[in-house]
């Protein structure tokens, strides 16, 4: 692939485009977005902090599920701030079961783009709506994508589409620009001892990266943001008045890898293909 959009993806790691959706489109996603809350449960408020002790989390692969920020939750799993602003984050499967997101994931321009970078067989692996809520809107560490969603070789490549302006400071996504050239530092697996109480484990500790090699991307609504799955990214906790949603998804190259059986998600139907070359 010869493209300067491979070529920019291919030395950075990750790809900006601005004005992927119009403001139209942004609004219609967003509006989907809002009505989230509503719909979370109000007993059994599982925190997203509690994922590996939770069965609510590896389950959710083709649910729609709800993950409230841990600082929105009292000790009794009370909320401790308006329901529009509790939730961290909705997953896995908005893709195939909520029709705006739907319509969205597998619209053309997605495909295009995916056949820009030169994928094969994609198919979409999971998606989430990210609410980064004000004041409440936790860190999210730094991390690769490959961590949580392997393929033998490895093939993930994350979508993610501002649905709000992201800015320095409600959290926008920050990336160690070229990172992706180094290997895939840790997994993060089904646990193989059946007498422990983690169901999902790091397999290797925590990797330090200097915050200095961090480059901010602030975007505006309607900017895609192609997120390769070997560089390391993060995001900063939203201590604004303004919140930072985002729709992201993650694809897969199908042709020619292999799912990881350790990863959390397993699919009990084949993924959603967007299309075969
Ligand atoms: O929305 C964020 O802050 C992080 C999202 C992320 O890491 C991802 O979509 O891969
Ligand atoms: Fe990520």
């Amino acid at each position: 692939m010869a493209t300067e959009l491979y070529d920019r993806f291919d030395r950075d790691g990750y790809l900006i485009v601005d004005d992927f959706f119009s403001s139209s489109e942004v609004s219609e996603l967003l509006k989907a977005g809002r009505t989230l809350p509503k719909q979370a449960p109000k007993e059994d408020r599982s925190a997203f902090q509690n994922q590996n002790r939770d069965k609510y989390f590896i389950e959710s692969g083709d649910k729609i599920r709800f993950f409230f920020e841990a600082d929105a939750l009292g000790p009794n799993n009370e909320l401790l701030v308006p329901e529009e602003y509790s939730l961290n984050k909705v997953g896995h499967s908005l893709h195939v079961d909520h029709p705006v997101f739907r319509k969205y994931t597998f619209d053309n321009r997605v495909r295009e783009l995916c056949w820009q970078l030169g994928f094969q067989r994609p198919a979409v692996a999971q998606s989430m709506y990210m609410f980064k809520n004000p004041n409440v809107g936790g860190e999210v560490t730094s991390h690769q994508d490959a961590t949580y969603l392997y393929t033998e070789p490895s093939s993930v490549v994350g979508f993610w589409i501002a649905l709000e302006d992201a800015t320095l400071e409600n959290g926008c996504l920050k990336f160690i620009r070229g990172s992706h050239k180094n290997g895939i530092h840790r997994r993060f697996v089904r646990n193989s001892d059946p007498s422990s109480k983690e169901i999902l484990i790091y397999d290797k500790p925590e990797c330090v990266y200097q915050m200095s090699n961090f480059t901010a991307m602030p975007v505006k609504a309607g900017t895609l943001v192609v997120i390769h799955g070997s560089v390391v990214h993060r995001s900063e906790p939203n201590r604004s008045k303004n919140s930072r949603h985002a729709y992201t998804f993650h694809v897969i190259e199908t042709k020619g890898t292999r799912w990881s059986a350790d990863n959390w998600l397993q699919p009990n139907e084949p993924f959603p293909i967007l299309y075969e070359r």
